[in-house]
């Protein structure tokens, strides 16, 4: 593509995904967290469902935040940074007329493409037990209303599966096709718990890129880019890293303080005023600030 071309969002994502084998998708649990990974050099981040709900509301990853308290964790993220953003969107909140209104608020809100599940609305982490999936043939409608809703054409619809846990690896695999054939322009491979079955998966899907969810904790090993790439794998998403290794510091924080009564022994944890500042681009705002005042004090002069 000639690099005089905007890319909307979606074309972004696309481009990036053809950049970098698999592309590193890392979640952002805010804006401050997106400027940090723009720092590290990630060209796609993420935003996670159970980040929203954990991080913005307190709440276990168990359908219980909105398509809007979604958004509008989009929008300050999106505002903060030009990464494409690959965003969680659950089941998709309702049927057919409510995926449309996904993809156009997601849309509108920035994202560049966003994720929809096979599991019912009660949803539940895709690496706890007790998921319970809809029909591969709801699930295809699900998808076709959200292709069709598109107004950002580059915009990424992709399908996550959820089966492997429930009905097993052949089946996965078989809705997986199914969500392909529906539409879908990637696949969210869910929960594979070996790189064999990630193999598998990626030669049935063909050209169909797909996404391994490589979350601390849970079902499937923490496989390398090498290994990843080896599989055939496109995408390696970390959703939930760098929001475990806050937490884990801020409780030690928070514990040291109340222990001790100074934070003298957890400052090593901590990021400086200055890296913080540095981050923030402080600098060139004060600088911007200092210009305006000096140019209101000529204008005061007599
Ligand atoms: C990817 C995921 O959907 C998310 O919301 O981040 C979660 C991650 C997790 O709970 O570790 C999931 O895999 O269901
Ligand atoms: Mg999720």
């Amino acid at each position: 593509m000639p690099e005089h071309v905007i890319l909307s969002p979606g074309g972004c994502l696309r481009a990036a995904i053809e950049s970098e084998r698999p592309l590193q998708v890392v979640g952002t649990i805010n804006a401050f967290s997106a400027l940090l990974a723009v720092r590290a050099g990630f060209r796609a981040i993420y935003l996670s469902g159970a980040g929203v709900a954990n991080a913005s509301f307190g709440l276990p990853d168990l359908g219980l935040t909105t398509l809007s308290d979604v958004c509008e964790d989009v929008r300050r993220i999106v505002r903060a940074t030009d990464l494409p953003i690959l965003v969680d969107a659950d089941t998709g909140w309702g049927g057919a007329f409510m995926i449309a209104r996904t993809i156009r608020d997601l849309t509108q809100a920035g994202a560049a493409g966003c994720h929809l599940e096979d599991q019912v609305q009660a949803k539940r982490c895709g690496h706890r037990p007790g998921k319970e999936l809809v029909s591969s043939e709801e699930m295809c409608d699900r998808i076709k209303a959200a292709v069709d809703a598109r107004t950002d054409e580059q915009f990424v619809v992709m399908a996550r599966t959820d089966a492997h846990a429930v009905e097993g690896p052949a089946a996965a695999i078989y809705r997986a096709q199914a969500y392909a054939a529906a539409g879908a322009d990637m696949i969210f491979a869910e929960a594979l718990t070996t790189l064999d079955e990630y193999r598998e998966f990626t030669a049935a899907l063909g050209d169909v890129p797909v996404l391994a969810n490589l979350t601390e904790f849970g079902k499937t090993p923490l496989l390398s880019l090498e290994d990843l790439r080896e599989a055939g794998v496109r995408l390696a998403l970390y959703p939930l890293s760098a929001f475990r290794a806050m937490n884990q510091a801020a409780a030690q924080v928070y514990q040291t303080l109340r222990a001790e009564g100074t934070q003298r022994s957890v400052l090593p944890l901590m990021q400086t005023r200055a890296e913080l500042y540095d981050v923030l681009n402080y600098e060139s705002y004060e600088a911007t600030l200092d210009a305006l005042f000096a140019r209101q004090k000529t204008h005061e002069q007599p």
